[in-house]
């Protein structure tokens, strides 16, 4: 799905290292977002996909401390802004879909009454017909009666499409979705994945979509970003990340990828080490078939290799995957 258009950057995360007070989780991460342009970052579970997001947001409840470097918003350093100017921004420029919506919706009350909330929070006029519109632009079926239901009466892919279709009430020029369909049945995966990217054609969001399902990435993304334990490893254009994976980390966590054979996938013995942001050198060095002494001396950056490709080690050249 590569139609992001060229351009100036609408998100630039630089050199961002994040905590929570004690350790760094997220360790000196670059990349950026041009308008219209779909950002997935895979990798383990652990490894501070979500810990990015919630720097992004910047709520100060969420725990995330960004230690050093910067995040860019259109242009604006919205890297320590003060919770009255993050709350004009969060929602009308940055939206969110969370993993699982059912949490966040108040389940008992009518879709209604909490879009009208919403909306009056960032002191925005609710529309009753311009909801109706949405839903019917999103193809949700029986558009007028929604609004009157309850988050509880409905499937868990119909309220993360309806908190989809609050955000697009809202207006956000840059969505952030933390695992929007990990807990979906695959149909509702489907339709949620058809509507971001419909959405993306249609009012050109950025979309930084988080996944474990690089099948889910291969769909959606123009770019991806493979993330091990605090690390950006390897990053580029999602065709040439996927079928030509540069870094170690990159071919183990494709070949961990179940196949439709009946055979056990390859997959990557051990676990990510924890304080792995920590690290002076290589994290992925006790994991890795190529692991010397040399990777231990020092953190690799990213570099360039090949055109829209970056990978901060270049030994998975030497990987046989069928080892
Ligand atoms: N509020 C918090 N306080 C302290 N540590 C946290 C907090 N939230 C997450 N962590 C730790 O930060 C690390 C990264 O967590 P994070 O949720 O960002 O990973 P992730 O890649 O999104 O994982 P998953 O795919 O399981 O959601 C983990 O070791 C986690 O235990």
């Amino acid at each position: 799905m590569e139609k992001a258009k060229s351009g100036k950057n609408l998100l630039e995360i630089n050199n961002l290292t994040v905590s929570y007070g004690d350790g760094k989780i997220i360790t000196e991460v670059s990349f950026a977002l041009k308008p219209g342009e779909i950002v997935c970052i895979a990798g383990e579970s652990g490894c501070g996909k979500s810990t990015l997001i919630k720097a992004v947001l910047g709520i100060k409840q969420l725990g995330a401390i960004i230690e050093e470097g910067s995040i860019v918003l259109d242009g604006m350093d919205i890297t320590r802004m003060s919770d009255e100017d993050r709350r004009q921004i969060l929602g009308t420029q940055i939206g969110y879909v969370p993993q699982n919506t059912r949490g966040s919706f108040n389940n008992i009350r009518s879709y209604d009454v909490q879009y009208q909330e919403t909306m009056r929070s960032h002191g925005l006029k609710f529309d009753r017909n311009e909801a109706i519109k949405c839903f019917d632009r999103l193809n949700f079926p029986d558009s007028d009666k929604l609004l009157f239901y309850q988050p509880w009466e409905m499937s868990g892919g119909m309220n993360q499409r309806m908190a989809i279709a609050q955000a697009v009430l809202l207006g956000p020029k840059l969505m952030l979705c933390d695992e929007a369909t990990s807990v979906l049945d695959v149909t509702s995966q489907k339709e949620v994945i058809e509507e971001l990217a419909k959405l993306r054609d249609e009012l050109g969001w950025s979309i930084l979509f988080i996944t474990h399902n690089l099948g889910v990435a291969s769909h959606i993304a123009d770019k991806l970003g493979v993330m091990y334990a605090g690390r950006m490893v390897e990053y580029g254009n999602i065709r040439k990340v996927l079928d030509n994976p540069i870094h170690p980390y990159t071919k183990r966590l494709l070949s961990a990828i179940p196949g439709r054979d009946r055979k056990l996938p390859l997959g990557i013995e051990g676990r990510p080490p924890l304080d792995g942001a920590e690290w002076e050198g290589c994290n992925f060095v006790d994991r890795c078939i190529h692991g010397g002494e040399k990777c231990t001396e020092k953190m690799y950056k990213l570099v360039e290799v090949e055109p829209d490709h970056f990978a901060s080690c270049m030994r998975g050249g030497q990987c046989n995957d069928n080892e």
